[in-house]
């Protein structure tokens, strides 16, 4: 066996147990919240912007870290090679790297509360991440009851979009909070795709996900209904003059929404083929939450 032949899978290993293409879902409602924020107002904070985003990526590295740590502990991650536990065989140091980027992230949440001496972002995110912990930590593991979609609508919707705009106005504003249900909605659409190729070991750990609930054909049918709601949402907003014409922009992500759609639908029964339809998802949020923020920019 050659290096190459021995690194590789390792490498791919390591890139599936730290997914970088997730994180964009920590960004995006920092982003729409404070574009919306700059829309209103014409004032932009770039340090208060670019350490929210910091700290943003921080915290959710921390949910996914204590995720590998938690779920190690019911044992649902046997067979995934890729848990940050499995690979290093070392559950306090990856415990430990989890709360590591807790507390920094929690800094420069701190760090914008002392900037605005005003501690509403810090109580927001505080409870995002309660609300983070209750999904998978011990004696809640509400993601085992299949509540985490509902968790994770207001974490990354409602509760971030507004710390993000609040943290750029110390105000409050609907048209934040409407376009945040948008955002809540295509993130919620990734973690309910995540269980469709786990049900065996879901079932097996006592799991009860949407889709272990469901059964996979009905929770294709109503991923249609909850990717598709994402666009006549966005037009309504802009019929009722909440958002601006230009964040229909964010309607260039369907083709994604199709393919995500039509996949699921293919191969919803055969873990090996849709498995890789999360990613789809994270596509689908990336493009319809990016110009939906950059259609409030405009
Ligand atoms: C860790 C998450 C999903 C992984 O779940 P699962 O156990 O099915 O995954 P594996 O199969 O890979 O083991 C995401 C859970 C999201 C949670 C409901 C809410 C998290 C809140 C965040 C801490 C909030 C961050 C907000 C930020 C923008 C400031
Ligand atoms: O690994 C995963 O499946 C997910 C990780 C993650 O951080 C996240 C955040 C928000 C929604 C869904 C998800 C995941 O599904």
């Amino acid at each position: 066996m050659t290096t190459k032949q021995i690194l590789y899978p390792n490498t791919k290993l390591w890139m599936a147990a730290i997914k970088p293409p997730m994180y964009s879902v920590a960004i995006m409602p920092i982003w729409v919240g404070t574009a919306v924020a700059f829309a209103e107002t014409k004032n932009f904070n770039g340090a208060v912007f670019s350490t929210f985003i910091a700290a943003a990526i921080l915290i959710l590295a921390w949910e996914n870290i204590s995720n590998d740590v938690f779920d190690s502990e019911t044992g649902i991650d046997q067979n995934k090679h890729h848990s940050l536990v499995n690979l290093t065989d070392n559950k306090p140091l990856i415990f430990w790297i989890g709360n590591l980027c807790l507390g920094l992230g929690l800094l420069g949440i701190l760090a914008i509360a002392f900037w605005q001496q005003d501690l509403t972002v810090i109580g927001i995110i505080l409870l995002c991440c309660g609300l983070g912990y209750m999904y998978q930590g011990p004696p809640f593991r509400l993601g085992y009851q299949g509540l985490g979609e509902i968790l994770c609508f207001f974490a990354f919707g409602p509760l971030a979009v507004e710390a993000a705009y609040y943290s750029q106005t110390q105000t409050w504003s609907m048209t934040s909070l409407a376009v945040s249900v948008i955002v809540g909605i295509a993130t919620t659409l990734i973690l309910f795709c995540s269980h469709f190729h786990q049900v065996k070991d879901d079932i097996a750990a006592g799991k009860r996900s949407p889709i272990v609930r469901l059964g996979t054909a009905k929770g294709a049918q109503l991923l249609v209904w909850f990717t598709a709601s994402i666009y006549p949402l966005t037009l309504l907003f802009v019929l009722l003059g909440i958002s601006p014409a230009w964040t229909l922009l964010s309607w260039v992500s369907l083709p994604f929404a199709v393919k995500l759609c039509r996949h699921v639908q293919e191969n919803h029964n055969q873990p090996d083929k849709v498995s890789n339809c999360k990613f789809i998802a994270v596509a689908v949020h990336f493009w319809a939450c990016l110009l939906l923020g950059l259609g409030f920019m405009l």
